[in-house]
């Protein structure tokens, strides 16, 4: 199976490392990204139970002038779903620990290989448009790039995301600048995305 090839972590159970760990990286002064690559270990078990048993849905889009198939699977756990794994309800809790904001909603990606991505955008739909948020990012799969870059131009940052790591954008981040998984023409195997977010927050 080339999923298993593209997956590096070994057996074991899933575990988190302690979030003192992370390390922040400014992006300005009012805006900030936390990393904590291998938050998660033990995430091929993890990776697999989310393939099989979240809900996927393939989502059509109005574009323009015509709908386009949006470039990715999603799944969405609202304010008090389920988590579809219990090491995200633990990762919930650990990051809510952590920074002392509650992550209320799960949002999962799932991209399938590098031809889904998505496109630059800042989560501003509803709350992120005008509060500073935290958006908590575990990553399992395959590594894909985030990129993100200040929202009124300027260069381009480049952080890749691999299996079991954590990326939280914190500060204003979701206002003044913008982040993107772009397409890759390179062979990668599929990914998937979890984004805990506080309550309000798309
Ligand atoms: O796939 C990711 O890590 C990012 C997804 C994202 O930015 C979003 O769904 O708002
Ligand atoms: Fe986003």
């Amino acid at each position: 199976m080339p999923l298993q090839q593209s997956l590096l972590d070994g057996p074991g159970d899933p575990e988190l490392a302690p979030l003192t760990g992370i390390r922040r990286a400014p992006l300005s002064a009012t805006a900030w990204i936390d990393l904590l690559p291998g938050w998660l270990s033990g995430a091929d078990e993890v990776f697999a139970h989310l393939s099989e048993s979240v809900p996927w849905r393939a989502e059509r889009r109005r574009m323009y002038d015509g709908v386009v198939a949006v470039p990715r699977l999603l799944s969405y756990y609202r304010e008090g779903a389920p988590l579809p794994h219990p090491i995200l309800t633990e990762a919930r809790a650990a990051l809510t620990a952590h920074y002392g904001v509650e992550f209320t909603t799960a949002g999962l990606c799932y991209y399938r290989d590098g031809r889904d991505s998505v496109a630059w955008h800042g989560d501003r739909i509803g709350r992120g448009a005008t509060e500073d948020t935290h958006v908590a990012i575990l990553s399992v799969g395959a590594p894909r790039s985030l990129h993100l870059r200040p929202r009124g131009g300027g260069e381009t940052l480049r952080h890749p995301l691999g299996h079991g790591d954590l990326l939280v954008m914190g500060g204003d981040c979701q206002r003044t600048w913008d982040h993107a998984i772009p397409k890759t023409a390179k062979p990668v195997g599929p990914r998937i995305s979890i984004q805990f977010r506080p309550s309000g927050v798309r």
